[in-house]
């Protein structure tokens, strides 16, 4: 069995198609995409493989291989260990290298702190919860919740509070909320990746609502690929991680 075998004949032509464009993008979100969920989100280690895939692609000419998590950049850099060539992007593609474009201003941060102590009166009194702080969001986690009313009542306790503030963007993922006082966007990292580059085409590879926002902004003939389950605006999908890992080696050796 060959990581091909693993694809559709329609994923298999379109990577036949983006291995033999002049100049190539392919973006990657992390957690759920290269690294399996757990509890401990600082434990999630990319799965076997996946960043020997990377840096093969990233050293390839005309190819350009991003990172693109709603984590914060350097919790990014130190759960994945990938480094240069790999471009990583943090905090759902508004942090680069070199930080954010505009630092948050003296009421963004007060609208954070506001957000981080609603966040963390929640988890005073639900037990595993824990609050995840980013530079400009704050992320409820209840993954590690046992009692599973218990975690649906935190999250609702997340959404009718802080998530109700004004001047905040809420993000619901897997066993997370997030509430930043930042709006961002992964679909407006992909474009600014494409730009940079002139990519004649880019692949983003996605297995959360979140990344719904970048398939959205993807162009006709970019590759979307959606990992697992799930309504999704991608054109592609895989089952899983592995199969996330055998597609970028498969893409690696028909490029290189
Ligand atoms: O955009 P991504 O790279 O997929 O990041 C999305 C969120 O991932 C992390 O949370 C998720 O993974 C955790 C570790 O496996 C898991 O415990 C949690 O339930 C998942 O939602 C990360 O902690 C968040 O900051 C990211 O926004």
């Amino acid at each position: 069995m060959t990581p091909a075998d693993d694809l559709s004949p329609e994923l298999a032509d379109a990577l036949r198609r983006a291995a033999g464009a002049p100049t190539l993008v392919i973006a990657c979100d992390y957690d759920g995409t290269l690294a399996p969920f757990v509890d401990d989100p600082t434990l999630a280690v990319p799965a076997p493989g996946a960043v020997d895939a990377l840096e093969r692609l990233a050293g390839l000419p005309r190819t350009t291989v991003a990172l693109l998590s709603g984590r914060n950049r350097e919790a990014l850099a130190q759960v994945s260990g990938a480094a240069a060539p790999v471009v990583l992007v943090g905090s759902h593609g508004s942090e680069w290298e070199g930080g954010f474009d505009t630092p948050l201003d003296d009421d963004e941060l007060a609208r954070l702190a506001r957000v981080r102590s609603a966040l963390e009166e929640i988890v005073s009194h639900t037990p595993g919860a824990h609050v995840e702080p980013k530079p400009t969001a704050a992320v409820l986690h209840v993954r590690p919740v046992e009692d599973p009313d218990r975690r649906r009542t935190a999250m609702s306790e997340a959404m009718a509070g802080p998530a109700a503030f004004d001047g905040v963007f809420v993000t619901e993922g897997k066993n997370v909320v997030e509430i930043a006082v930042r709006e961002a966007s992964k679909g407006a990292a992909i474009e600014r990746l494409v730009e940079q580059t002139g990519a004649e085409i880019a692949i983003f590879i996605g297995d959360d609502v979140t990344d719904e926002r970048g398939f959205a902004r993807l162009r006709e003939g970019d590759i979307g690929i959606k990992v697992g389950d799930g309504q999704t605006l991608a054109g592609y999908r895989v089952a899983d991680i592995p199969a996330v890992v055998g597609l970028l080696a498969h893409l690696a050796e028909l490029r290189g």
